[in-house]
């Protein structure tokens, strides 16, 4: 459980003044995130989530907001920021950068079939079209630079055939970054997190894409491998299996087709894909922030994954 600033509802009850959202009622942390501090808002006017930004800094949050609200006015289902009395969608709580955005119905789909990773594979092409004419940009933080600063740093704690695992795929990846495949994919802004848990659905009806605080600039086609490993794969092998896949990338083929480059591409970036997240866990487990309430997640996932998707071909991509 992740609650890193405590705070309480009289608290909230004197800096709401500033939103057009009547009086705070209740405010509940909220037990699963591993970034930031989220807490359920009811207010006079509705339900919305109360975000604390643990790691973001002001100049760095207007990215994500903006973005959210881009995508909002175009139709892409995502939480809709709410702004105070400045038109500031970020306002300072017990001294850090805090948000409010609208709570989406529903709940997130831990055990998917192909008809939710359909749903999810159209809703990514949509927002990757619709945030391409977002202006602002940001670099994706927890990319191919990042990669390189923490492996020297996660790799005192890792046995020899990990670290020789990470060595050798951090070798494949500054490679793969530098090649002509890899220049010609198409980018933008990107989710980068779209993990199950970071989705709504009513039954199967899709209801938001939120926690865009990993978004930034970066290819498509990553964000389609990070999603890939995450909605479509075995939990317990890492294998990826086949209807979830093809449910998933015709859906987004549908919309927004998929490249000859991507193709070429497809394998690297499952790769690539989850030695990011691999790399974040070892942090996370190895190198913790001070937490109120806090459970890691587990780094092994993602080495088998990472194991599985060099081993094995990659999936059609269309
Ligand atoms: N806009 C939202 N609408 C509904 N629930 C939300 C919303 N934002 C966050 N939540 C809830 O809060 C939980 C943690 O949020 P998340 O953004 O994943 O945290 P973190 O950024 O710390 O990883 C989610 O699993 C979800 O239950
Ligand atoms: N999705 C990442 C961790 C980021 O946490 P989230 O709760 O913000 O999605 C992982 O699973 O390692």
């Amino acid at each position: 459980m992740a609650v890193f600033t405590p705070v309480t509802l009289d608290d909230v009850s004197q800096w709401i003044k500033q939103f057009p959202l009547g009086k705070a009622l209740a405010l509940k942390g909220i037990a699963s995130g591993i970034e930031n501090s989220n807490f359920f808002l009811s207010t006079e006017r509705g339900e919305y989530v109360l975000t604390i930004f643990e790691n973001l800094s002001f100049e760095q949050l207007p990215f994500y907001l903006k973005l959210m609200h881009h995508l909002a006015e175009r139709g892409v289902l995502v939480p809709a920021p709410v702004a105070n009395q400045q038109g500031e969608l970020i306002a300072a709580l017990h001294g850090k950068p805090a948000a409010i955005v609208s709570k989406l119905a529903g709940s997130s789909q831990m055990a998917p079939q192909p008809v939710h990773c359909a749903a999810v594979g159209a809703m990514l092409a949509k927002m990757h079209l619709a945030a391409s004419d977002f202006p602002l940009q940001q670099a994706n933080l927890r990319g191919l630079d990042w990669w390189n600063e923490t492996t020297p740093q996660v790799l005192p704690f890792l046995s020899e055939s990990n670290a020789h695992l990470l060595c050798a795929e951090m070798h494949f990846q500054d490679a793969f970054a530098g090649c002509d495949t890899y220049r010609a994919l198409q980018r933008g802004p990107v989710h980068a997190d779209l993990f199950r848990n970071n989705v709504m659905f009513d039954g199967a009806r899709l209801t938001g894409f939120f926690d865009f605080y990993f978004a930034g600039c970066d290819t498509w086609l990553f964000d389609v491998a990070v999603t890939v490993n995450d909605w479509c794969v075995d939990l317990d092998s890492g294998v990826l299996d086949t209807a979830r896949v093809r449910a998933l990338l015709d859906a987004y083929h549908a919309v927004r087709p998929f490249t000859a480059a991507e193709q070429t591409a497809w394998q690297p970036m499952l790769r690539a894909a989850a030695l990011r997240f691999w790399l974040s866990r070892l942090y996370d487990l190895h190198l913790p922030r001070e937490a109120e309430m806090l459970t890691p997640h587990d780094p092994a996932h993602f080495e088998r994954i990472l194991r599985e998707r060099i081993a094995t071909p990659a999936p059609e991509l269309f």
